[in-house]
């Protein structure tokens, strides 16, 4: 099980600081899609650039032009990008044979998705490399989270790895490592937290606990 951190709410300058805090306890650093508006692909290049060792994904939430966006975000420097998972088949096939092309992975965000078994079974066959059920902001200020969702596609994925993102804490973490995802991402519950590298050195432990 790999952890993902998630930087939105920042701009270049901030999130090298706190990839640089925490950089030891993550597999993933994520350019939130909040980033690449403000910031462009540059900011995935820029973290890609000065953090070498760590696998970078970019939060395009691709919709449309699978194939293209995921070419430019390959030259960025990304190691992973993100397509949704409602989106076209076409686009996500777009993706992911561009992706094949420039050694990159692809991972499908089913945010938004309403029937998340059949469609997971569906991306799985498209032969993309992560699966992610999340409930992203919105969805949380309505208290929703993904837990069970996260259920359903462990039962019926059978080649992608799955993973979860959307308000996981320090508190909520041991639920969903119970769950065995194959990776964990984790915005708020790090870069909110008073002491971000204590936090993120916790949750790296827990999920080596497994
Ligand atoms: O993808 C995300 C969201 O849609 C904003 O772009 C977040 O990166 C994801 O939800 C993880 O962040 P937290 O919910 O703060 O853990």
């Amino acid at each position: 099980m790999e952890l993902q951190l998630a930087l939105d709410l920042v701009n270049i300058p901030e999130a090298k600081e706190v990839v640089k805090e925490v950089a030891p306890y993550i597999d993933i650093v994520e350019i939130g899609t909040p980033v690449v508006i403000n910031e462009g692909l540059r900011a995935v290049k820029e973290i890609k650039d000065e953090f070498p060792s760590l696998k970078v994904l970019a939060d395009l939430k691709i919709m449309d032009a699978g194939g293209y966006e995921v070419m430019k975000a390959s030259e960025a420097g990304a190691d992973i990008i993100t397509v949704l998972g409602v989106s076209d088949d076409s686009t996500i096939k777009g993706a992911v044979d561009e992706a094949r092309k420039q050694n990159k992975k692809i991972m499908v965000d089913m945010i938004n998705v309403k029937d998340i078994a059949s469609r997971a079974v569906e991306i799985d066959n498209l032969g993309v490399d992560y699966i992610c059920v999340h409930s992203g902001y919105d969805h949380q200020a309505d208290g929703k989270n993904s837990f069970e969702d996260l259920a359903t596609i462990k039962r019926v994925v059978k080649q992608a790895k799955t993973a979860i993102a959307g308000g996981i804490k320090l508190q909520t973490l041991p639920e969903v490592i119970s769950a065995q995802p194959d990776l964990v991402i984790v915005g708020g519950g790090i870069t909110g937290a008073g002491d971000k590298q204590a936090v993120a050195a916790q949750m790296q432990q827990l999920i080596k606990q497994g």
